[in-house]
């Protein structure tokens, strides 16, 4: 997959060729507002305002609580990029639309657009970064409200996917205990213990994270079986031989080479003979081709926003080497436009 200005005829097409188009304005300037205009929709709520059927500009203005002209300004804009229909004075929604962006469907990932505003704010700040080489540190400085679109985004996510992760998460026959290491809502670990009759886990997250994540996992029912633990993965020791599974998912990312080594070690200590930990990531950009776009984008975003960037299989295995676990062979899933899994085993 890749992002980037498409020609609708070949007249187009032949003046992108021969670059007779500024297409650094139109990939900044009008990549932007498309942006900015899919998000204050979410923002405002225009897309749920459409749940129940088709509306004119003036009645989707009173439902939203906007300004009818420039909700009027708006709408056309959603038409031309798929995610509006327009017939007439009337706007309904279309099946992408209907499907990622009315908060009723169970595909919703609105709560993951308004984490964006946040994500987005932090990326206009590129050129600190760049000068300075410091990440911005996406876990300080988020308001309360944040943390709540950050924990329920995350969850958006998984929609969908928990099944695929839990499949091909490796659990030791007749495992009891898992932890799951900045797991925020919980879903993965509900999924593994309901795919695992007899695992309970442990779902360690930052406190604030927590806080905001309680309520997801209250939402699956599993009681004791599935429970936070508020704490930091960084600093907090894991204990001796208690854990038959580790999983830890979209996270290390967030830590530096010297860290994810400390935390493999530390999780070493922690499983049982046999135990194994999966680290799962998004691809990192293994060249510089044009099919590297999604990756590379990702890689400089997580690296600009948090302590690193993403990581390769590789490198996840040889902190698992270096803790004396025994690596296994990477999986690739479909899930989230690309996820590595990469499990090492704990010698008996
Ligand atoms: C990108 S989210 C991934 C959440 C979940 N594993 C998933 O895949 O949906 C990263 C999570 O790691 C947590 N986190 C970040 N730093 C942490 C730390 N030092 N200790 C524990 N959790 C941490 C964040 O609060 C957040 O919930």
């Amino acid at each position: 997959m890749r992002f980037g200005l498409m020609a609708s005829n070949p007249l187009e097409w032949l003046l992108i060729k021969l670059n007779l188009i500024a297409r650094p304005v139109l990939d900044t300037q009008v990549g932007g507002t498309y942006v900015q205009v899919i998000m204050a929709a979410v923002k405002v709520g225009l897309f749920d305002a459409l749940a129940s059927g088709p509306a004119t500009a003036e009645k989707i203005a009173a439902s939203c609580g906007t300004h009818p002209a420039s909700t009027a300004k708006l709408l056309p804009s959603l038409a031309a990029s798929g995610y509006l229909r327009a017939n007439g004075d009337q706007y309904e929604l279309t099946k992408l639309s209907r499907k990622w962006l009315v908060t009723t469907s169970p595909h919703a990932v609105n709560d993951k657009l308004l984490l964006q505003f946040y994500e987005l704010g932090l990326m206009q700040r590129a050129d600190e970064y760049l000068r300075s080489g410091k990440p911005l540190d996406f876990h300080t400085g988020m308001s309360d409200d944040v943390w709540d679109s950050y924990q329920r985004g995350m969850k958006a996510l998984t929609h969908g996917q928990t099944g695929m992760v839990a499949k091909a998460v490796p659990v030791p026959e007749g495992a009891t205990d898992l932890l799951d290491i900045g797991g925020s809502h919980g879903a993965y670990s509900v999924a593994l213990c309901r795919r695992h009759p007899s695992l309970r886990a442990v779902v360690l997250d930052l406190p604030e994270a927590v806080e905001h994540a309680a309520p997801l996992l209250a939402e699956e029912g599993m009681g004791d079986r599935v429970r936070h633990l508020p704490g930091n993965a960084l600093t907090d020791d894991f204990g001796e031989e208690c854990y038959d599974a580790v999983i830890i998912i979209g996270v290390a990312h967030h830590f530096s080479d010297a860290q994810n080594r400390d935390l493999t070690a530390k999780v070493a200590r922690a499983l049982r003979p046999g135990g194994v930990y999966t680290i799962a990531e998004f691809p990192a950009a293994s060249g510089v081709g044009k099919t590297q776009q999604l990756a590379a984008l990702r890689d400089f975003y997580f690296a600009l926003a948090s302590e690193s960037g993403t990581w390769s299989p590789e490198q996840m295995a040889s902190w698992q080497r270096a803790a004396g676990l025994e690596p296994a062979k990477p999986v690739r899933l479909a899930a989230g436009g690309g996820l590595n899994l990469q499990s090492g085993i704990k010698p008996r």
